[in-house]
């Protein structure tokens, strides 16, 4: 086993593993099926998750746990209300490890996000978080984008922005975790109230109005909260922003773009917005922090208002200084 192992076989994890593997590392990738690690490995692709993107030969793929933690790189990619749960299963195996975050989201029971959940989890742990604008397939495919590393610790950040920067992946790396992960975090959320304008034919102009004012209670609640205003404009918030928010690729705008059209949601797919909304909407409002579009999207979710009621009540606030 080589050094990093990436956690959780779903499409980010699978396409991080195969960019890493390509620059001609030992990369191992774990899934918890013990079938479908067994098939991954045989055919050297993630039928299920990642279809059509060939494992480089220096990717095993693994249900073997305490193998794939023999490595000193622990990236996790499992969905964020799983997180906790993982680590608190199997903290024996990846105590005293470097653990790497690759998850967008905030965690409901404990309202914090990724880093945060690591370190209460398993605290003897060196953490970090990876994230920034990067659909799972563009990163398999090896076309270019920049992410962010963040961690606490200078050194710990600069080993692991030359470990993990690959041949597509430019790293840049950060001090403020807590931006990087609340910016991962945030967007999604807006990226739905995005879909929904969309797919209710509210109209560009709309989408571009989420954004901006999307982006203005995303920056209010993280700076609260302690991060730093320059993270949020970087790729971790204002970049992955930019993503989400405007492609179908994004399962975030995709499932308020069906919502909105009035389309059949499949329960199976990943969308780390829904219950982070829920999350993010009872955290401001204990913090008495104004995000009116963050609190709508879960008043749509809920069915709590229709999407034109919603458009009203947004467009009705009263008027105030930008
Ligand atoms: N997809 C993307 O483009 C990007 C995703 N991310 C982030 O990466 C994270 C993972 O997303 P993604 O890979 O897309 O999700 P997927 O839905 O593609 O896959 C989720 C994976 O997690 C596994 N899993 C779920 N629960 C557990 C658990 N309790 N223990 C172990 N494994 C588990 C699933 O296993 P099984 O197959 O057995 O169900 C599956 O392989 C999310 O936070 C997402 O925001 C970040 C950037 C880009
Ligand atoms: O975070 C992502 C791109 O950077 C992926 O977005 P979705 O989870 O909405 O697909």
């Amino acid at each position: 086993m080589g050094e990093i192992s990436v956690l959780g076989a779903g499409a980010f994890g699978t396409a991080l593993a195969i960019s890493l593997a390509a620059t001609g590392r030992d990369v191992t990738l774990w899934a918890r099926d013990a079938e479908a690690a067994q098939v991954m490995q045989a055919n050297r692709e993630n039928a299920r998750r990642l279809p059509g993107k060939a494992f480089p030969t220096s990717l095993t793929a693994t249900s073997d746990l305490t193998k794939a933690c023999e490595g000193r790189v622990l990236l996790l990619a499992v969905p964020m209300q799983q997180l906790a749960g993982f680590c608190d299963t199997n903290k024996r195996l990846i105590q005293h490890k470097t653990l790497v975050s690759c998850c967008k989201g905030v965690d409901l029971t404990s309202e914090r996000g990724p880093l945060a959940v690591l370190e209460d989890t398993v605290p003897d742990a060196d953490v970090a978080i990876l994230s920034g604008p990067s659909f799972a397939v563009d990163i398999a495919d090896g076309l270019p984008t920049a992410l962010t590393l963040a961690g606490r610790d200078q050194a710990t950040v600069d080993h692991l922005q030359t470990l993990l920067t690959t041949a597509n992946i430019r790293l840049y790396s950060s001090l403020d975790p807590l931006g990087v992960e609340f910016g991962g975090a945030l967007k999604n959320v807006i990226a739905i109230a995005c879909g929904l304008a969309i797919g209710a034919g509210l109209g560009e102009s709309a989408r571009a109005a989420l954004m901006t004012r999307g982006f203005a209670e995303m920056q209010r609640l993280a700076l609260r909260l302690g991060a730093e205003r320059d993270t949020l404009a970087g790729l971790s918030g204002f970049g992955d922003l930019v993503l989400t928010c405007t492609s179908e690729k994004s399962r975030n705008f995709s499932h308020g773009l069906k919502l909105g059209r009035g389309a059949k949601i499949d329960p199976t797919v990943t969308v780390e917005g829904v219950a982070t909304a829920k999350a993010v909407a009872h955290l401001s409002r204990s913090l008495e922090i104004d995000m009116p579009i963050t609190t709508t999207v879960t008043q749509i979710l809920n069915r709590d208002i229709s999407i034109s009621e919603a458009a009203e009540s947004l467009l009705s606030r009263p008027l105030k200084r930008e």
